[in-house]
C-alpha cells in the first residue's frame, strides 16, 4: 500500500515537473467540472420548489443556475481534456525519455544479458500507455472525489439513509468484476487457440511469408484452420458472454432497487410534508450520480494501482542501472598507440552464465597492426570483439592498451576511440546522409567526410543509385523511403564504421558477410589501405573477423581460436607451414572453391 501511494505520489510530482501550469489549469477545471452535477441538482431543486411556490422570481434565478449549471456540466470536463491530455502526454514522453536513457544508462552492455531487466523493461516500453492512461485517471479523481464528496454532503441533509446508496452502487460493480473474471478465464482456455489464429492471420497478411504461402498454394489451407480456431473458441466464449451478462444484470437489479428504495423514502417524506417535490428531484438526479461515481472510482483506482506497478517497475530499473560511486573508470585512452593492445591470461563468461567462453588468452596486437581472427562459429571471435569494444569486462586476466588497463580507461572515451561495423548492424531508416554520418555524431551533415567514408568502404554506388542520392530517405516504414538489399545496407554500415578518422582501435567483425567473395576482397584490401595510414598516425589496431581466407590472410597476424582459446597465431605463411587448424580450415575452403 505505502508502495502504491508512494507510486501515485512520484508520478503527481512528476506531472507538476512537467507542466506545472497545464496541471493546475487541468485540475482546477476539472474540480470546477466535478461540482457542476450537484450543483445542477440544486438548482433543479431550487427551481421546481419556487415554481411550485408560485416564485416567479427565486424560479428565474433557479432557470439561470440551471442553464449555467448545464452549460457548465457540458463544457467543464470538455475543455479540462484539452490541458489534462496535454500534461499526461508530457508526462510519458518524459517518461519514454527516461526509460531511453535507463535502457543505455550501464556502460556495459551487462544488462542486456540480464533475464530480470530485460523482461521488466520490455513490459515498461510495451505498458506506458498504461502510465498515460495512470496519469489520466490521477486528475480525473480530483473531479471525482469532488463530485463524490459534494454529492454524499448534499443526500446527507435530504436523508442520511441516502449514504447507503454508493453501498449498494459496489454490487454492480463487483457483479461487473465477477462476469469480467469469467470472461478471463473463457480468454485464458481459448488462448492458445487466439494466438495460434493470430499467427496465421499474421502469416496470411504480411509481406514476408508472401512468396512461401504462393508458392505453396497454402492461402485456402490458411484460410480454413484460422476459421476453424475462431470456431472452438467462439463457443467458450459465447457461453462466458452468456453468464457474465446474467451477472451483470443481477447486479444492475440490485442497485435498481436501492435506487427505487430512496426515491421512495424521499417521497414518503414528502408526503408527510418532510420534504418537498425539488427533494425527490434532487435524490432522482444524484443518485443516478452515484453509481457512475463508484464505477468510475474503482475504475480508476485499478488504473493507478497498473500505474503504481509501473512504477515500482521503474524504481527497480533505476537502482539495477546506477554505478555504484566510482565504479566507472575514469582514466582517459591514450592519444596514439605506440606499443599496442595485449590480451593477458583473458577468460570471460557471459553475465548470468557460467560458461567459459573465453580460456586464458594470451596474445599481443601490435599497434599499427591488422589482425585477423579466425575459428570454426561459437569459437569466441565476436566475444573477443566485444571484450576489445568494451562491452563487456574480463571475468578473468585483463585487457592492457600500451601499458593501461583497459579495465581503468573510460568506456565512453574508449568507445570514442573505436571504429567499429558488426555483423549484427543497424538499419537505420533515416536519410542515406545521415545512416554514414552518424558514425561520427559531430559530423554527420559533413558532406566530405560523408562522402570520404563512402569511398573508403567503396559504398559510393549505392548512394549514387539512389533517387535523391545522400537526400534520400531509406526505409521501407517511410511511404516515399527507399528500400536497399541486405549488401547495399551492409555497405552502409561499413561506411558508418569509416567516419571516424583517429581511431586506435578498428573493427570489423564480419559485416561483410552479405557482399560477395570478390567484393568483400575488394573491400578490406580498400580498408587495410585505411588501417596502415590510420595506424601510421595513431597506432590503431585493426581486428577483422572473416570466415574467408582470401581476406584472413591479408593481415599482418592471424589469430586462430578454438572452443575459446588461441590455438596458434602467426602470418598467413608460418600458419600454413605448421599445419595446424588454420591450414586445416584453409584447405577446407580451397577444397570447397576448386
Ligand atoms: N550474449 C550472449 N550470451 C551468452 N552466450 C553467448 C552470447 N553471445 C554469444 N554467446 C556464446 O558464446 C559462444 C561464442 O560465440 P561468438 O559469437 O563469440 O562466436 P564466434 O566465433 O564469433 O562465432 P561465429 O563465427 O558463428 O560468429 C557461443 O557458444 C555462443 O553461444
Amino acid at each position: 500500500m505505502t508502495s502504491a501511494v508512494r507510486s501515485v505520489l512520484e508520478m503527481l510530482a512528476l506531472v507538476v515537473r512537467t507542466d506545472r501550469r497545464k496541471m493546475l489549469v487541468a485540475v482546477s477545471l476539472m474540480v470546477a467540472g466535478g461540482a457542476t452535477w450537484p450543483a445542477l441538482a440544486l438548482a433543479l431543486r431550487a427551481g421546481i420548489d419556487a415554481a411550485a411556490a408560485h416564485d416567479a422570481a427565486r424560479a428565474t434565478q433557479a432557470g439561470v443556475l440551471i442553464a449555467l449549471c448545464t452549460i457548465g456540466v457540458m463544457m467543464l470536463q470538455h475543455f479540462a481534456y484539452i490541458p489534462y491530455a496535454e500534461s499526461a502526454e508530457l508526462a510519458t514522453i518524459t517518461l519514454e525519455s527516461e526509460l531511453i536513457d535507463l535502457a543505455n544508462a550501464s556502460t556495459s552492455l551487462r544488462h542486456h544479458e540480464d533475464h530480470e531487466f530485460t523482461e521488466r523493461m520490455t513490459v515498461m516500453q510495451k505498458g506506458v500507455g498504461e502510465f498515460h492512461d495512470g496519469i489520466l485517471g490521477l486528475m480525473s479523481l480530483v473531479a471525482l472525489a469532488t463530485s463524490a464528496l459534494l454529492t454524499g454532503v448534499v443526500l446527507l441533509f435530504v436523508s442520511p439513509w441516502l449514504l447507503l446508496l454508493p453501498v449498494a452502487a459496489v454490487l454492480p460493480v463487483v457483479a461487473g468484476q465477477r462476469a469480467q473474471v469469467i470472461l478471463n478465464r473463457a480468454k485464458e482456455r481459448g488462448a492458445a487457440q487466439t494466438r495460434a489464429a493470430s499467427e496465421l492471420f499474421e502469416l496470411a497478411t504480411t509481406a514476408a511469408p508472401a512468396k512461401e504461402l504462393r508458392l505453396c498454394r497454402l492461402q485456402g489451407e490458411v484460410r480454413r484452420r484460422h476459421a476453424d480456431l475462431w470456431d472452438a473458441i467462439g463457443t467458450t466464449l459465447w457461453t462466458a458472454e452468456r453468464r457474465a451478462a446474467a451477472i451483470t444484470a443481477l447486479g444492475q437489479l440490485a442497485f435498481g432497487a436501492a435506487y427505487v428504495g430512496g426515491v421512495l423514502l424521499v417521497l414518503r417524506q414528502t408526503i408527510s410534508g418532510r420534504g418537498t417535490v425539488g427533494d425527490v428531484v434532487l435524490v432522482i438526479v444524484l443518485a443516478a450520480q452515484v453509481s457512475q461515481q463508484v464505477n468510475s472510482a474503482l475504475d480508476l483506482f485499478r488504473r493507478l494501482q497498473r500505474m503504481a506497478q509501473g512504477m515500482t517497475r521503474l524504481r527497480w530499473l533505476r537502482e539495477a542501472v546506477a554505478e555504484p560511486p566510482g565504479a566507472v573508470a575514469t582514466t582517459p585512452p591514450p592519444p596514439a598507440l605506440r606499443h599496442g593492445i595485449d590480451l593477458e591470461h583473458v577468460s570471460f563468461a557471459y553475465p548470468g552464465t557460467a560458461r567459459e567462453i573465453l580460456s586464458d588468452v594470451t596474445v599481443h596486437l601490435p599497434a599499427g597492426s591488422t589482425v585477423a581472427l579466425v575459428g570454426e562459429n561459437g569459437a569466441g571471435k565476436s566475444t573477443l570483439v566485444n571484450l576489445l569494444c568494451r562491452f563487456y569486462e574480463t571475468t578473468g586476466g585483463r585487457i592492457v592498451v600500451d601499458g593501461v588497463d583497459l579495465a581503468q580507461v573510460s568506456p565512453q572515451e574508449w568507445r570514442a576511440r573505436v571504429a567499429a561495423g558488426f555483423q549484427d548492424f543497424v538499419r537505420f531508416e533515416v536519410l542515406a546522409r545521415h545512416c554514414v554520418g552518424l558514425g561520427d555524431l559531430a559530423r554527420t551533415d559533413d558532406d566530405a567526410a560523408v562522402a570520404d567514408a563512402l569511398d573508403r568502404a567503396r559504398a559510393e554506388q549505392v548512394v549514387d543509385g539512389l533517387a535523391d542520392g545522400l537526400d534520400t530517405q531509406l526505409g521501407r516504414t517511410w511511404t516515399d523511403g527507399s528500400e536497399l538489399s541486405g549488401g547495399q545496407w551492409q555497405k552502409l554500415a561499413i561506411s558508418r564504421a569509416m567516419m571516424r578518422t583517429s581511431p586506435l582501435l578498428l573493427v570489423l567483425d564480419e559485416p561483410a558477410s552479405a557482399l560477395d567473395a570478390e567484393a568483400e576482397h575488394d573491400l578490406f584490401d580498400r580498408y587495410a589501405q585505411n588501417a596502415v595510414r590510420v595506424g601510421r598516425e595513431t597506432g590503431a589496431v585493426t581486428v577483422l573477423v572473416s570466415h574467408r581466407f582470401s581476406t584472413v590472410q591479408m593481415a599482418d597476424t592471424i589469430v586462430v581460436l578454438s572452443q575459446g582459446r588461441v590455438v596458434d597465431h602467426g602470418d598467413h605463411a608460418s600458419l600454413l607451414q605448421r599445419g595446424g587448424l588454420y591450414a586445416e580450415l584453409y584447405g577446407l575452403q580451397a577444397a570447397a572453391y576448386s
